[in-house]
């Protein structure tokens, strides 16, 4: 069977409708494109109740009208026209067949139920898998500085999964439960009012113990999940630093670690278990004993002629599964209880705003040409910290700065602020002229190009990693800025050269090639603003004088900005800034500074004689 998926190709529509206000809503969006298949799931969810309502129908007249001796019901007299006569058989030849057909007619419904449920379900988890990676990907760094990427791996995985198993399996059953108890109601009446009404005055008592058990299970299950993200917290740093470990030899350190945190998750799951385990006996018991009086009162009717077996028999049927889908929506608890909780934390992505978003009005810069202004700038992580006081800065286009200052002066974070990473928190930046924050995100970053201390590379080809830069650059481009950043021969030398996988379980790259890679990526990238955050810091002589040729080649016609701790990198720049404790300590050419005499002169002299850091002198 082949249905038209609907066409949900576009998280970005959707997630313009965010932030979600309320579950309802969210849970209402996720599934609004698939009303159709609601249509039919509904449709199909009420012939099988109704189906399987009728199951006792034919043991009953097998039981009165056929062993017994009862008149049939008025709404079956057409049988005893169409089979005349006292051959009775033919009554339970009809009541067999009509179970068969019930069945056949019960079975095509269910299918029908799971198969498009089902479907509801795969896609409602991949739609909202692509909403919340969408999300997280626009999100401010800002929010990565305060949450652990296990954690958000682990909404993304398990409580997505934990919805599409609710979607599936769950949510069919209670709303058929729903459907069943509602039509079981209404028979049972029409059999004996009175023992349906015991059974209603029980429902409220199972219905209190079920919302008590309730929050009881939801805060457990909070607990559970938390505890279960921790854990995979634990589990991905200790892998991702793997080689860290073994070098300190800290294995059993990342074990304790991690029984710690799986010993937590076992402790908060057993609480949510201890609650569960109460509910279910306490249920039968209601149950039985309901039952129990409704056989012996039943059975007195019966001896006294007011109702007959059939009917005991068909209502002590109703009696036992109007009690199951009951019993099934309290063991259904912990179940709702994990998918409210699953939603509430994806619900707690989804809301987070996007902390740094195009304005109303915000346009694609075009082609910058680079003129850069810092206008008596500030900035601070922490509100009560400034990492950068006033700092007031003009890189004219194509020129070319260099940023020096001790560890933690607040180099980076500058570079930040022009990309955007971060908002300032006082003052304006200022590109070709217009405050940065008048430009489109996309826009502005895509004038700028980083090459960064160290270059990561993606899963993937060496093409693939060189085009990351600009996915629409040709072959023939990809080539020339390897040429021009030094690649192309050592990628020539691999074993597929431009097809050879690299990146993480890929072929391993040195320090040097990897930069040469990153200048690549940022030859195709193309763009007039520059940014080098000490992109030889971590390479030795030889491969450092490699990648500064290719470096060179890069910053032809460009705005470049270097951070460098070796001060020689950034001696012939046409202007050096010296940041010290968040200010601009000198600014001048380095022949200026080295007149002036003062912080870098010093500095730089030091370094020429003993080859230190510039950081360590100063700090
Ligand atoms: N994401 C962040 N959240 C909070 N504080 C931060 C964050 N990034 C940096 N800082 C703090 O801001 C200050 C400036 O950091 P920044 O990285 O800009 O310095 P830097 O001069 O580039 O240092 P380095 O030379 O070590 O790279 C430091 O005190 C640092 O601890």
């Amino acid at each position: 069977m082949k249905f038209d998926v609907p066409n949900t190709d576009s998280p970005s529509e959707k997630v313009k409708a965010l932030p979600s206000k309320s579950l309802a809503k969210l849970v209402w969006m996720l599934v609004r494109p698939y009303k159709k298949w609601m249509v039919i799931i509904f449709t199909a969810m009420v012939l099988e109740t109704l189906m399987s309502l009728a199951t006792p129908w034919p043991l009953k007249i097998l039981i009165d009208n056929v062993i017994g001796h009862h008149k049939l019901p008025g709404w079956l007299s057409w049988m005893e026209r169409v089979f005349p006569g006292e051959n009775k058989m033919q009554f339970a030849a009809v009541a067999a067949v009509s179970l068969i057909v019930m069945a056949a007619i019960g079975a095509l419904a269910g299918y029908l139920n799971s198969y498009f449920t089902e479907s509801i379900a795969q896609y409602v988890s991949n739609d909202l898998r692509r909403r919340i990676y969408h999300h997280l990907q626009r999100l401010s760094l800002a929010y990565y500085d305060t949450h652990q990427t296990g954690k958000l791996l682990s909404v993304i995985t398990s409580d997505v999964s934990t919805i599409q198993d609710f979607a599936s399996a769950t949510m069919m059953s209670i709303t058929v439960d729903f459907l069943t108890i509602i039509g079981m109601l209404g028979i049972m009446f029409y059999l004996n009012a009175g023992f349906t009404l015991l059974a209603i005055c029980i429902t409220p008592f199972l219905l209190f113990f079920v919302s008590r058990f309730k929050k009881v299970m939801k805060k457990a299950t909070h607990e559970v999940r938390v505890d279960q993200s921790n854990m995979l917290t634990v589990m991905q740093q200790g892998l991702e630093s793997i080689r860290a470990v073994n070098a300190f030899g800290r294995q059993e350190l990342e074990e304790n670690k991690l029984k710690k945190v799986s010993m937590e998750t076992v402790g908060a799951a057993l609480k949510a278990r201890r609650v569960k385990s109460v509910l279910n006996p306490v249920i039968t018991l209601i149950v039985a004993a309901c039952t129990a009086m409704v056989l012996w009162q039943g059975t007195d009717l019966v001896l006294k002629g007011a109702m007959t077996v059939g009917s005991l028999t068909v209502f002590l049927w109703y009696m036992n599964k109007f009690f199951s889908p009951v019993q099934d929506l309290a063991k259904m608890t912990s179940t709702i209880a994990q998918a409210t909780v699953a939603l509430e934390r994806i619900q707690s992505i989804l809301d987070t705003e996007i902390l740094i978003a195009d304005l109303p009005g915000a346009e694609d810069p075009g082609r910058l040409t680079g003129d850069i202004v810092f206008e008596k700038v500030s900035f601070a992580y922490n509100s009560d910290e400034p990492v950068l006081k006033g700092i007031d800065l003009h890189i004219g286009s194509g020129q070319r700065v260099g940023i020096c200052g001790p560890t933690g002066s607040g180099k980076s974070t500058i570079l930040s602020l022009i990309a955007r990473f971060y908002d300032t928190t006082g003052g304006h930046v200022y590109i070709d002229g217009k405050d940065i924050t008048r430009f489109s995100i996309d826009g502005l970053r895509s004038q700028i190009a980083f090459v960064l201390q160290d270059t990561v590379l993606f899963y993937g080809t060496v093409r693939d990693n060189i085009a990351y830069g600009r996915p629409e650059a040709t072959e023939a481009e990809i080539i020339e800025a390897a040429k021009l950043a030094n690649a192309h021969e050592f990628i020539s030398h691999m074993p597929h050269g431009y097809d050879t996988v690299v990146g993480e379980r890929g072929v391993t790259l040195s320090g040097g090639q990897r930069q040469r890679i990153g200048i690549a990526r940022a030859v195709v990238r193309n763009s007039p603003i520059l940014v080098l955050d000490e992109p030889t810091a971590a390479l030795d002589t030889e491969a450092e004088k490699i990648v500064m040729e290719a470096l060179e080649q890069l910053m032809q016609g460009r705005t470049v900005i270097t951070i460098a701790h070796r001060l020689s990198t950034i001696a012939d720049s046409d202007k050096i800034v010296v940041l010290h404790d968040g200010v601009i300590a000198e600014e001048g050419t380095h022949d200026e500074l080295i007149e002036l005499g003062h912080i870098y002169a010093g500095l730089y002299n030091n370094q020429a004689s003993s080859k230190h850091p510039l950081h360590k002198i100063i700090s």
